[in-house]
């Protein structure tokens, strides 16, 4: 998160009446993050997460709240948002669209171990079966559709050996049929950012929150797996370091098995994961967006992840 949408003390005070959190104690704003404006807020009763939503429309919001509050319900470790006095997950806030969500309590692993992969593996299985009872659908906002369109945008900056690269990868896309994989509620986003870890009694890692839904929708379970996989088990270069990456899809294929569809594609989905991500941040960083605190990703680590993924990956484990 960055902040675009900065909120005075004496306002957050006045709007947090309408719930029953207590008082304002501390507000602090949060530099991660490249999406909303989001803030710490300490009340009399408990410590939160505030979100300004920046660009989403405010229909597609409960969606994302919804499905949060889903997977809490259902054992995951996943923020629970507050209901206002209204019995809304949603406010209005600075003329933005606006949440508080649950603080949880951890921090993000940016040098993952196999215990790590391991674990967010096994978590990322359980949120696609818990997914499987979400009752509401709303397509993937970064789905195969905005990855085209984005293209045709970012496209007339890159260089022409990019260029290439890009059209070449779009007609691959163009002719798999993602319609023949399982689908569900993804996260879609799930990178090490993402996720907050903590230690059990016995002092080994636990995954104590899984954050940021906001890109959230219905699209192949698969996609999402090769989002996470691309990004917690890639090596400096861009390459995959094959036992981080054994780790985490031997642990999910434990709890959801593969299916031959899924086999045949995943090479075709860890292309398509990257060109999502190499599409935003070529986005963000050609065509900023301006901010008080605004944080660009480089665009540069995902158009590598993508070449060496068309070089040739692993086999998914079955
Ligand atoms: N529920 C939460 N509990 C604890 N920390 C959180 C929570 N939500 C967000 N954060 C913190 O805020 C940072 C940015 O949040 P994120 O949701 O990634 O932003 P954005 O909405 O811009 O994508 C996270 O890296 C984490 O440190
Ligand atoms: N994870 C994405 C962008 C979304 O950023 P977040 O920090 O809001 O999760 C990336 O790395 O490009």
């Amino acid at each position: 998160m960055s902040v675009f949408t900065p909120v005075p003390e004496s306002v957050l005070a006045d709007w947090l009446k309408d719930y029953a959190i207590g008082r304002l104690v501390e507000l602090k704003g949060i530099s991660a993050g490249v999406q909303n404006s989001n803030f710490f807020v300490t009340t009399t009763l408990g410590r939160y997460v505030l979100t300004l939503f920046e660009g989403i429309p405010r229909a597609e919001l409960p969606y994302y709240l919804h499905l949060m509050a889903h997977l809490a319900r259902h054992g995951l470790p996943v923020p629970g948002p507050i209901a206002n006095r209204h019995n809304e997950y949603l406010g209005t806030l600075q003329e933005r669209p606006a949440a508080l969500v649950v603080r949880l309590s951890g921090s993000s692993e940016m040098n993952p171990g196999l215990p790590h992969c391991e674990k967010v593996g096994a978590m990322l299985a359980g949120l696609h079966l818990a997914g499987q009872s979400y009752g509401r659908r709303q397509e993937n906002p970064r789905g195969a559709a905005w990855r085209a369109a984005t293209a045709q945008v970012v496209r007339p900056f890159l260089p022409a050996d990019e260029q290439a690269l890009l059209d070449a990868e779009l007609a691959f896309q163009a002719t798999i049929d993602v319609a023949a994989l399982p689908a569900g509620a993804i996260h879609a986003d799930l990178f090490r950012d993402n996720v907050l870890w903590d230690t059990d009694a016995d002092g080994d890692v636990r995954i104590g929150g899984v954050i940021d839904f906001y890109f959230a929708g219905y699209d192949a379970l698969l996609f999402d797996v090769a989002v996470t996989v691309n990004d917690w088990c890639s090596t400096p270069d861009g390459g995959l370091d094959g036992a981080r990456a054994a780790a985490l899809l031997d642990a999910y294929h434990a709890e959801r098995p593969f299916t031959d569809a899924e086999v045949a594609a995943w090479p075709a989905m860890l292309r398509a994961a990257a060109l999502r991500f190499w599409m935003s941040r070529a986005t963000d960083f050609h065509l900023p967006r301006a901010g008080e605190m605004v944080l660009v990703k480089d665009p540069n680590e995902y158009r590598d992840i993508l070449r060496l993924r068309i070089a040739g990956v692993p086999p998914l484990p079955r």
